[in-house]
C-alpha cells in the first residue's frame, strides 16, 4: 500500500533528498574522516529525529531572542522634570515612563518629590543670589535618579503658581527676575530646560483635573477595561478636581449643562479621541495661608490693648504678629485699619461655630450676576458625580482623621471639628509630637476654613462624593504638574492610538502554535522521506 503512495518520479526526488539531507549531515559529524559503520547506521536511523530536534531547538532560540529583544526596548525609559514653584514651598518632581508603553498600556510614575528647603520663590524677590543653593540639592537628586546618557534629552518645566501671581501683580518687573534668575540657573544643569513661567489659575485647574483622571485611568478607560484592577472605573464619568493651595483654590470639573453663564470658564481639550469641555476657576486669595490672613487682618480692629480672641485657634493658645506682615499683602489690604500699635497678640478661644462665622465673612455672596454663584460672583454649574480633593484638603483632612472614608456625612465633620478646636493647645501639642508648630496650631482653622469652602461650592450634601487624595494608585501624587508635564510632551494623543490586531499573549501563542505544526509537519515529511529511503535501500 505504502509503495503504491509515491509515483516514479517521486521516488526518486525523495530518494534524492534523504541522501542529500544524510550526506551533509554525515559529512558534518564525520568532518574527521572518520568512516565508523556502527555510527552510520546509528545516524541513519535517528537522522530524523536529530534533525527534528535541531529543528525545535533552533525555534526556542528565536524564540527567546525575540523575547529578550522585546525586553529590551520595553525598557527604554524617559524622564522628565517639572518644578511646582507655589506660593508656600517648591517641590521637584521625577517622572519616568517608557518610551514604547506610554500610547498603550503604559503609565507615567512619579519617582520622586524633592521638597526643596525654603519657603516659595516669591519671597527670593531681594535674595537672587541665594536661588542656586535653594535649588541645589534637588537637581543634584535628579542627577543622581536620571541615567547619565539620558540628561540631555530630559526635558525640565518650571511652573509658578499663586505666590507669584500675586507678586507679579504687586510688582511685575520684581517676579520676571526671579524667573530670569531662574531661567539662567536651570539652563545651566545638563538637561534640556524648557522654560520657567507663571501658569495661569485656570491652567493650575485644568492640568489638576487631567492629572487625577489620567491615574486613575478614566481617560484612557477603553485600554485600561482590559485590566480587572481598574475595570470599577469603566465607562466612568471624570472626577472632578479640587486644589487648595496656599494662596489660590481651584474648582475643575465637567458640568452637566453649559450655559452662557458658564461658558466662558470652560476649557476643551481632546483627549484619546474624546472632547471634554471643563469648567474651571481659581480664586486667587482664597488659599490656605492667604485666607488666614485676610482672616487675621480682618478681627484685628477687634483688637483691644493690643489682643483679640481668635475662636479658630485652641484655648490656650497665643501668637503675636506684626500688622505690617499682615496688612501688607495684596490679599489683605481691603481689611486694613488704623491701629496704635504695631504688634498684636492672638489669643485663641477654640469655639468652632464662632470660626465658621467668622470665615464666613471671607466670602462675598452679596452679589452675583449670574443665576447661581460660588462666591464672588463666579458663576457656579452644579456640581455632579465624584470629586478629588488634594493638596491642603488632604493634608488636612488627612490629620484630622477626616477624609472620606472615615465620615460619611458633613455633620460628622461637623462634630469632629467642634471637639477638636474646643481641645486646650497644651493637650493638642503634647498628643502630636513632631507636628510642625505652624501646621498643628492652624489645623482648626483649615478644618472649618475646608468645610466653608465647600459649602459655598455646594458640596453640603454632597460630602460622601469627595474623595480626599494624594498619591493615586501609588502612581503619582495629585497636583497640576503631572498634567503639565503630560501636555507639553505629547504623551496624551488627541486621537486614541489605532488597537492592535492582537494582544501580545495572544500574539505569542498564535507563534507557538504556528512554530510547533510547523514543527509536526516537517518531522513527520522526514519520517516519510526516512522510510521511503529504506524501503528504496
Ligand atoms: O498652589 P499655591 O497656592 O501656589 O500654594 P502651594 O502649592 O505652595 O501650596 P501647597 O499645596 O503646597 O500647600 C497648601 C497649604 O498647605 C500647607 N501645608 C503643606 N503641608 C502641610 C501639612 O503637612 N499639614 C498641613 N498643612 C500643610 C501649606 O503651608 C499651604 O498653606
Ligand atoms: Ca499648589
Amino acid at each position: 500500500m505504502r509503495k503504491d503512495c509515491l509515483s516514479g518520479n517521486q521516488k526518486r526526488s525523495a530518494l534524492g533528498a534523504g541522501r542529500i539531507l544524510f550526506a551533509s549531515l554525515a559529512s558534518l559529524s564525520f568532518s574527521s574522516g572518520y568512516q565508523d559503520s556502527r555510527l552510520k547506521k546509528f545516524f541513519s536511523r535517528n537522522g530524523t529525529v536529530i534533525l527534528g530536534f535541531i529543528f525545535i531547538l533552533s525555534l526556542i532560540v528565536l524564540f527567546a531572542v525575540g523575547l529578550s529583544q522585546n525586553r529590551k526596548t520595553s525598557e527604554n525609559f524617559k524622564y522628565g522634570i517639572v518644578f511646582d514653584a507655589g506660593s508656600s514651598h517648591t517641590t521637584m518632581y521625577i517622572y519616568k515612563w517608557s518610551a514604547e508603553k506610554v500610547n498603550d498600556t503604559g503609565l507615567v510614575y512619579e519617582i520622586e518629590a524633592c521638597k526643596v528647603k525654603g519657603p516659595g520663590i516669591s519671597t527670593y524677590a531681594t535674595k537672587l543670589q541665594e536661588l542656586p543653593i535653594y535649588l541645589t540639592q534637588c537637581m543634584g537628586r535628579a542627577k543622581e535618579l536620571i541615567p547619565k546618557y539620558k540628561h540631555q534629552e530630559t526635558p525640565i518645566y518650571l511652573g509658578a503658581t499663586a505666590g507669584m501671581r500675586l507678586l507679579s501683580l504687586e510688582d511685575a518687573k520684581l517676579a520676571n527676575k526671579i524667573l530670569s534668575a531662574v531661567t539662567s540657573l536651570l539652563s545651566s544643569y545638563p538637561f534640556n530646560f524648557r522654560g520657567a513661567r507663571i501658569i495661569s489659575g485656570s491652567e493650575e485647574g485644568a492640568y489638576g483635573w487631567i492629572t487625577i483622571n489620567y491615574l486613575l485611568g478614566i481617560l484612557k478607560e477603553k485600554q485600561y477595561s482590559k485590566d480587572p484592577s481598574l475595570e470599577k472605573n469603566e465607562s466612568q464619568e471624570t472626577y472632578g478636581a479640587l486644589d487648595l493651595g496656599g494662596a489660590s483654590t481651584q474648582i475643575t470639573f465637567v458640568p452637566k449643562t453649559v450655559t452662557k453663564n458658564t461658558a466662558s470658564k470652560l476649557m476643551k481639550f481632546r483627549l484619546y479621541g474624546k472632547n471634554y469641555s471643563v469648567f474651571t476657576h481659581s480664586y486667587l486669595c482664597y488659599g490656605m495661608d492667604q485666607a488666614l490672613l485676610r482672616k487675621l487682618a480682618k478681627d484685628s480692629k477687634n483688637a483691644v490693648l493690643e489682643a483679640y480672641m481668635e475662636p479658630c485657634f485652641h484655648p490656650g493658645y497665643e501668637r503675636t504678629v506684626d500688622l505690617h506682615e499682615i496688612y501688607n499683602t495684596t490679599c489683605a489690604w481691603t481689611f486694613k485699619v488704623w491701629l496704635p500699635f504695631n504688634k498684636i497678640r492672638i489669643q485663641g478661644s477654640g469655639n468652632f461655630e464662632k470660626c465658621l462665622q467668622s470665615i464666613n465673612e471671607l466670602f462675598s455672596i452679596s452679589y452675583c450676576r449670574y443665576t447661581s454663584c460660588a462666591f464672588n460672583s463666579v458663576s457656579r454649574p452644579s456640581v455632579h458625580g465624584k470629586f478629588g480633593a488634594f493638596s491642603a484638603y488632604y493634608y488636612v483632612m488627612e490629620f484630622l482623621n477626616l477624609t472620606s472614608d472615615k465620615v460619611s456625612s458633613r455633620d460628622m465633620v461637623n462634630e469632629k471639628m467642634r471637639t477638636f478646636c474646643s481641645t486646650p493647645w497644651e493637650v493638642v501639642n503634647t498628643t502630636f509630637i513632631g507636628v510642625k508648630e505652624k501646621y498643628l496650631s492652624e489645623y482648626c482653622f483649615a478644618g472649618s476654613y475646608i468645610l466653608k469652602l465647600l459649602e459655598y461650592y455646594n458640596f453640603t450634601d454632597y460630602w460622601n462624593h469627595i474623595e480626599f487624595m494624594d498619591k493615586i494608585n501609588n502612581n503619582a501624587e495629585a497636583g497640576w504638574t503631572l498634567g503639565y508635564m503630560l501636555n507639553l510632551t505629547n504623551i496624551i494623543p488627541a486621537e486614541l492610538p489605532p488597537p492592535k490586531p492582537f494582544s501580545r499573549p495572544t500574539y505569542i501563542s498564535l507563534m507557538v502554535v504556528f512554530s510547533l505544526v510547523l514543527a509536526a509537519v516537517f518531522i513527520l515529511g522526514s519520517v516519510l522521506f526516512h522510510k521511503s529511503w529504506y524501503f528504496w535501500n
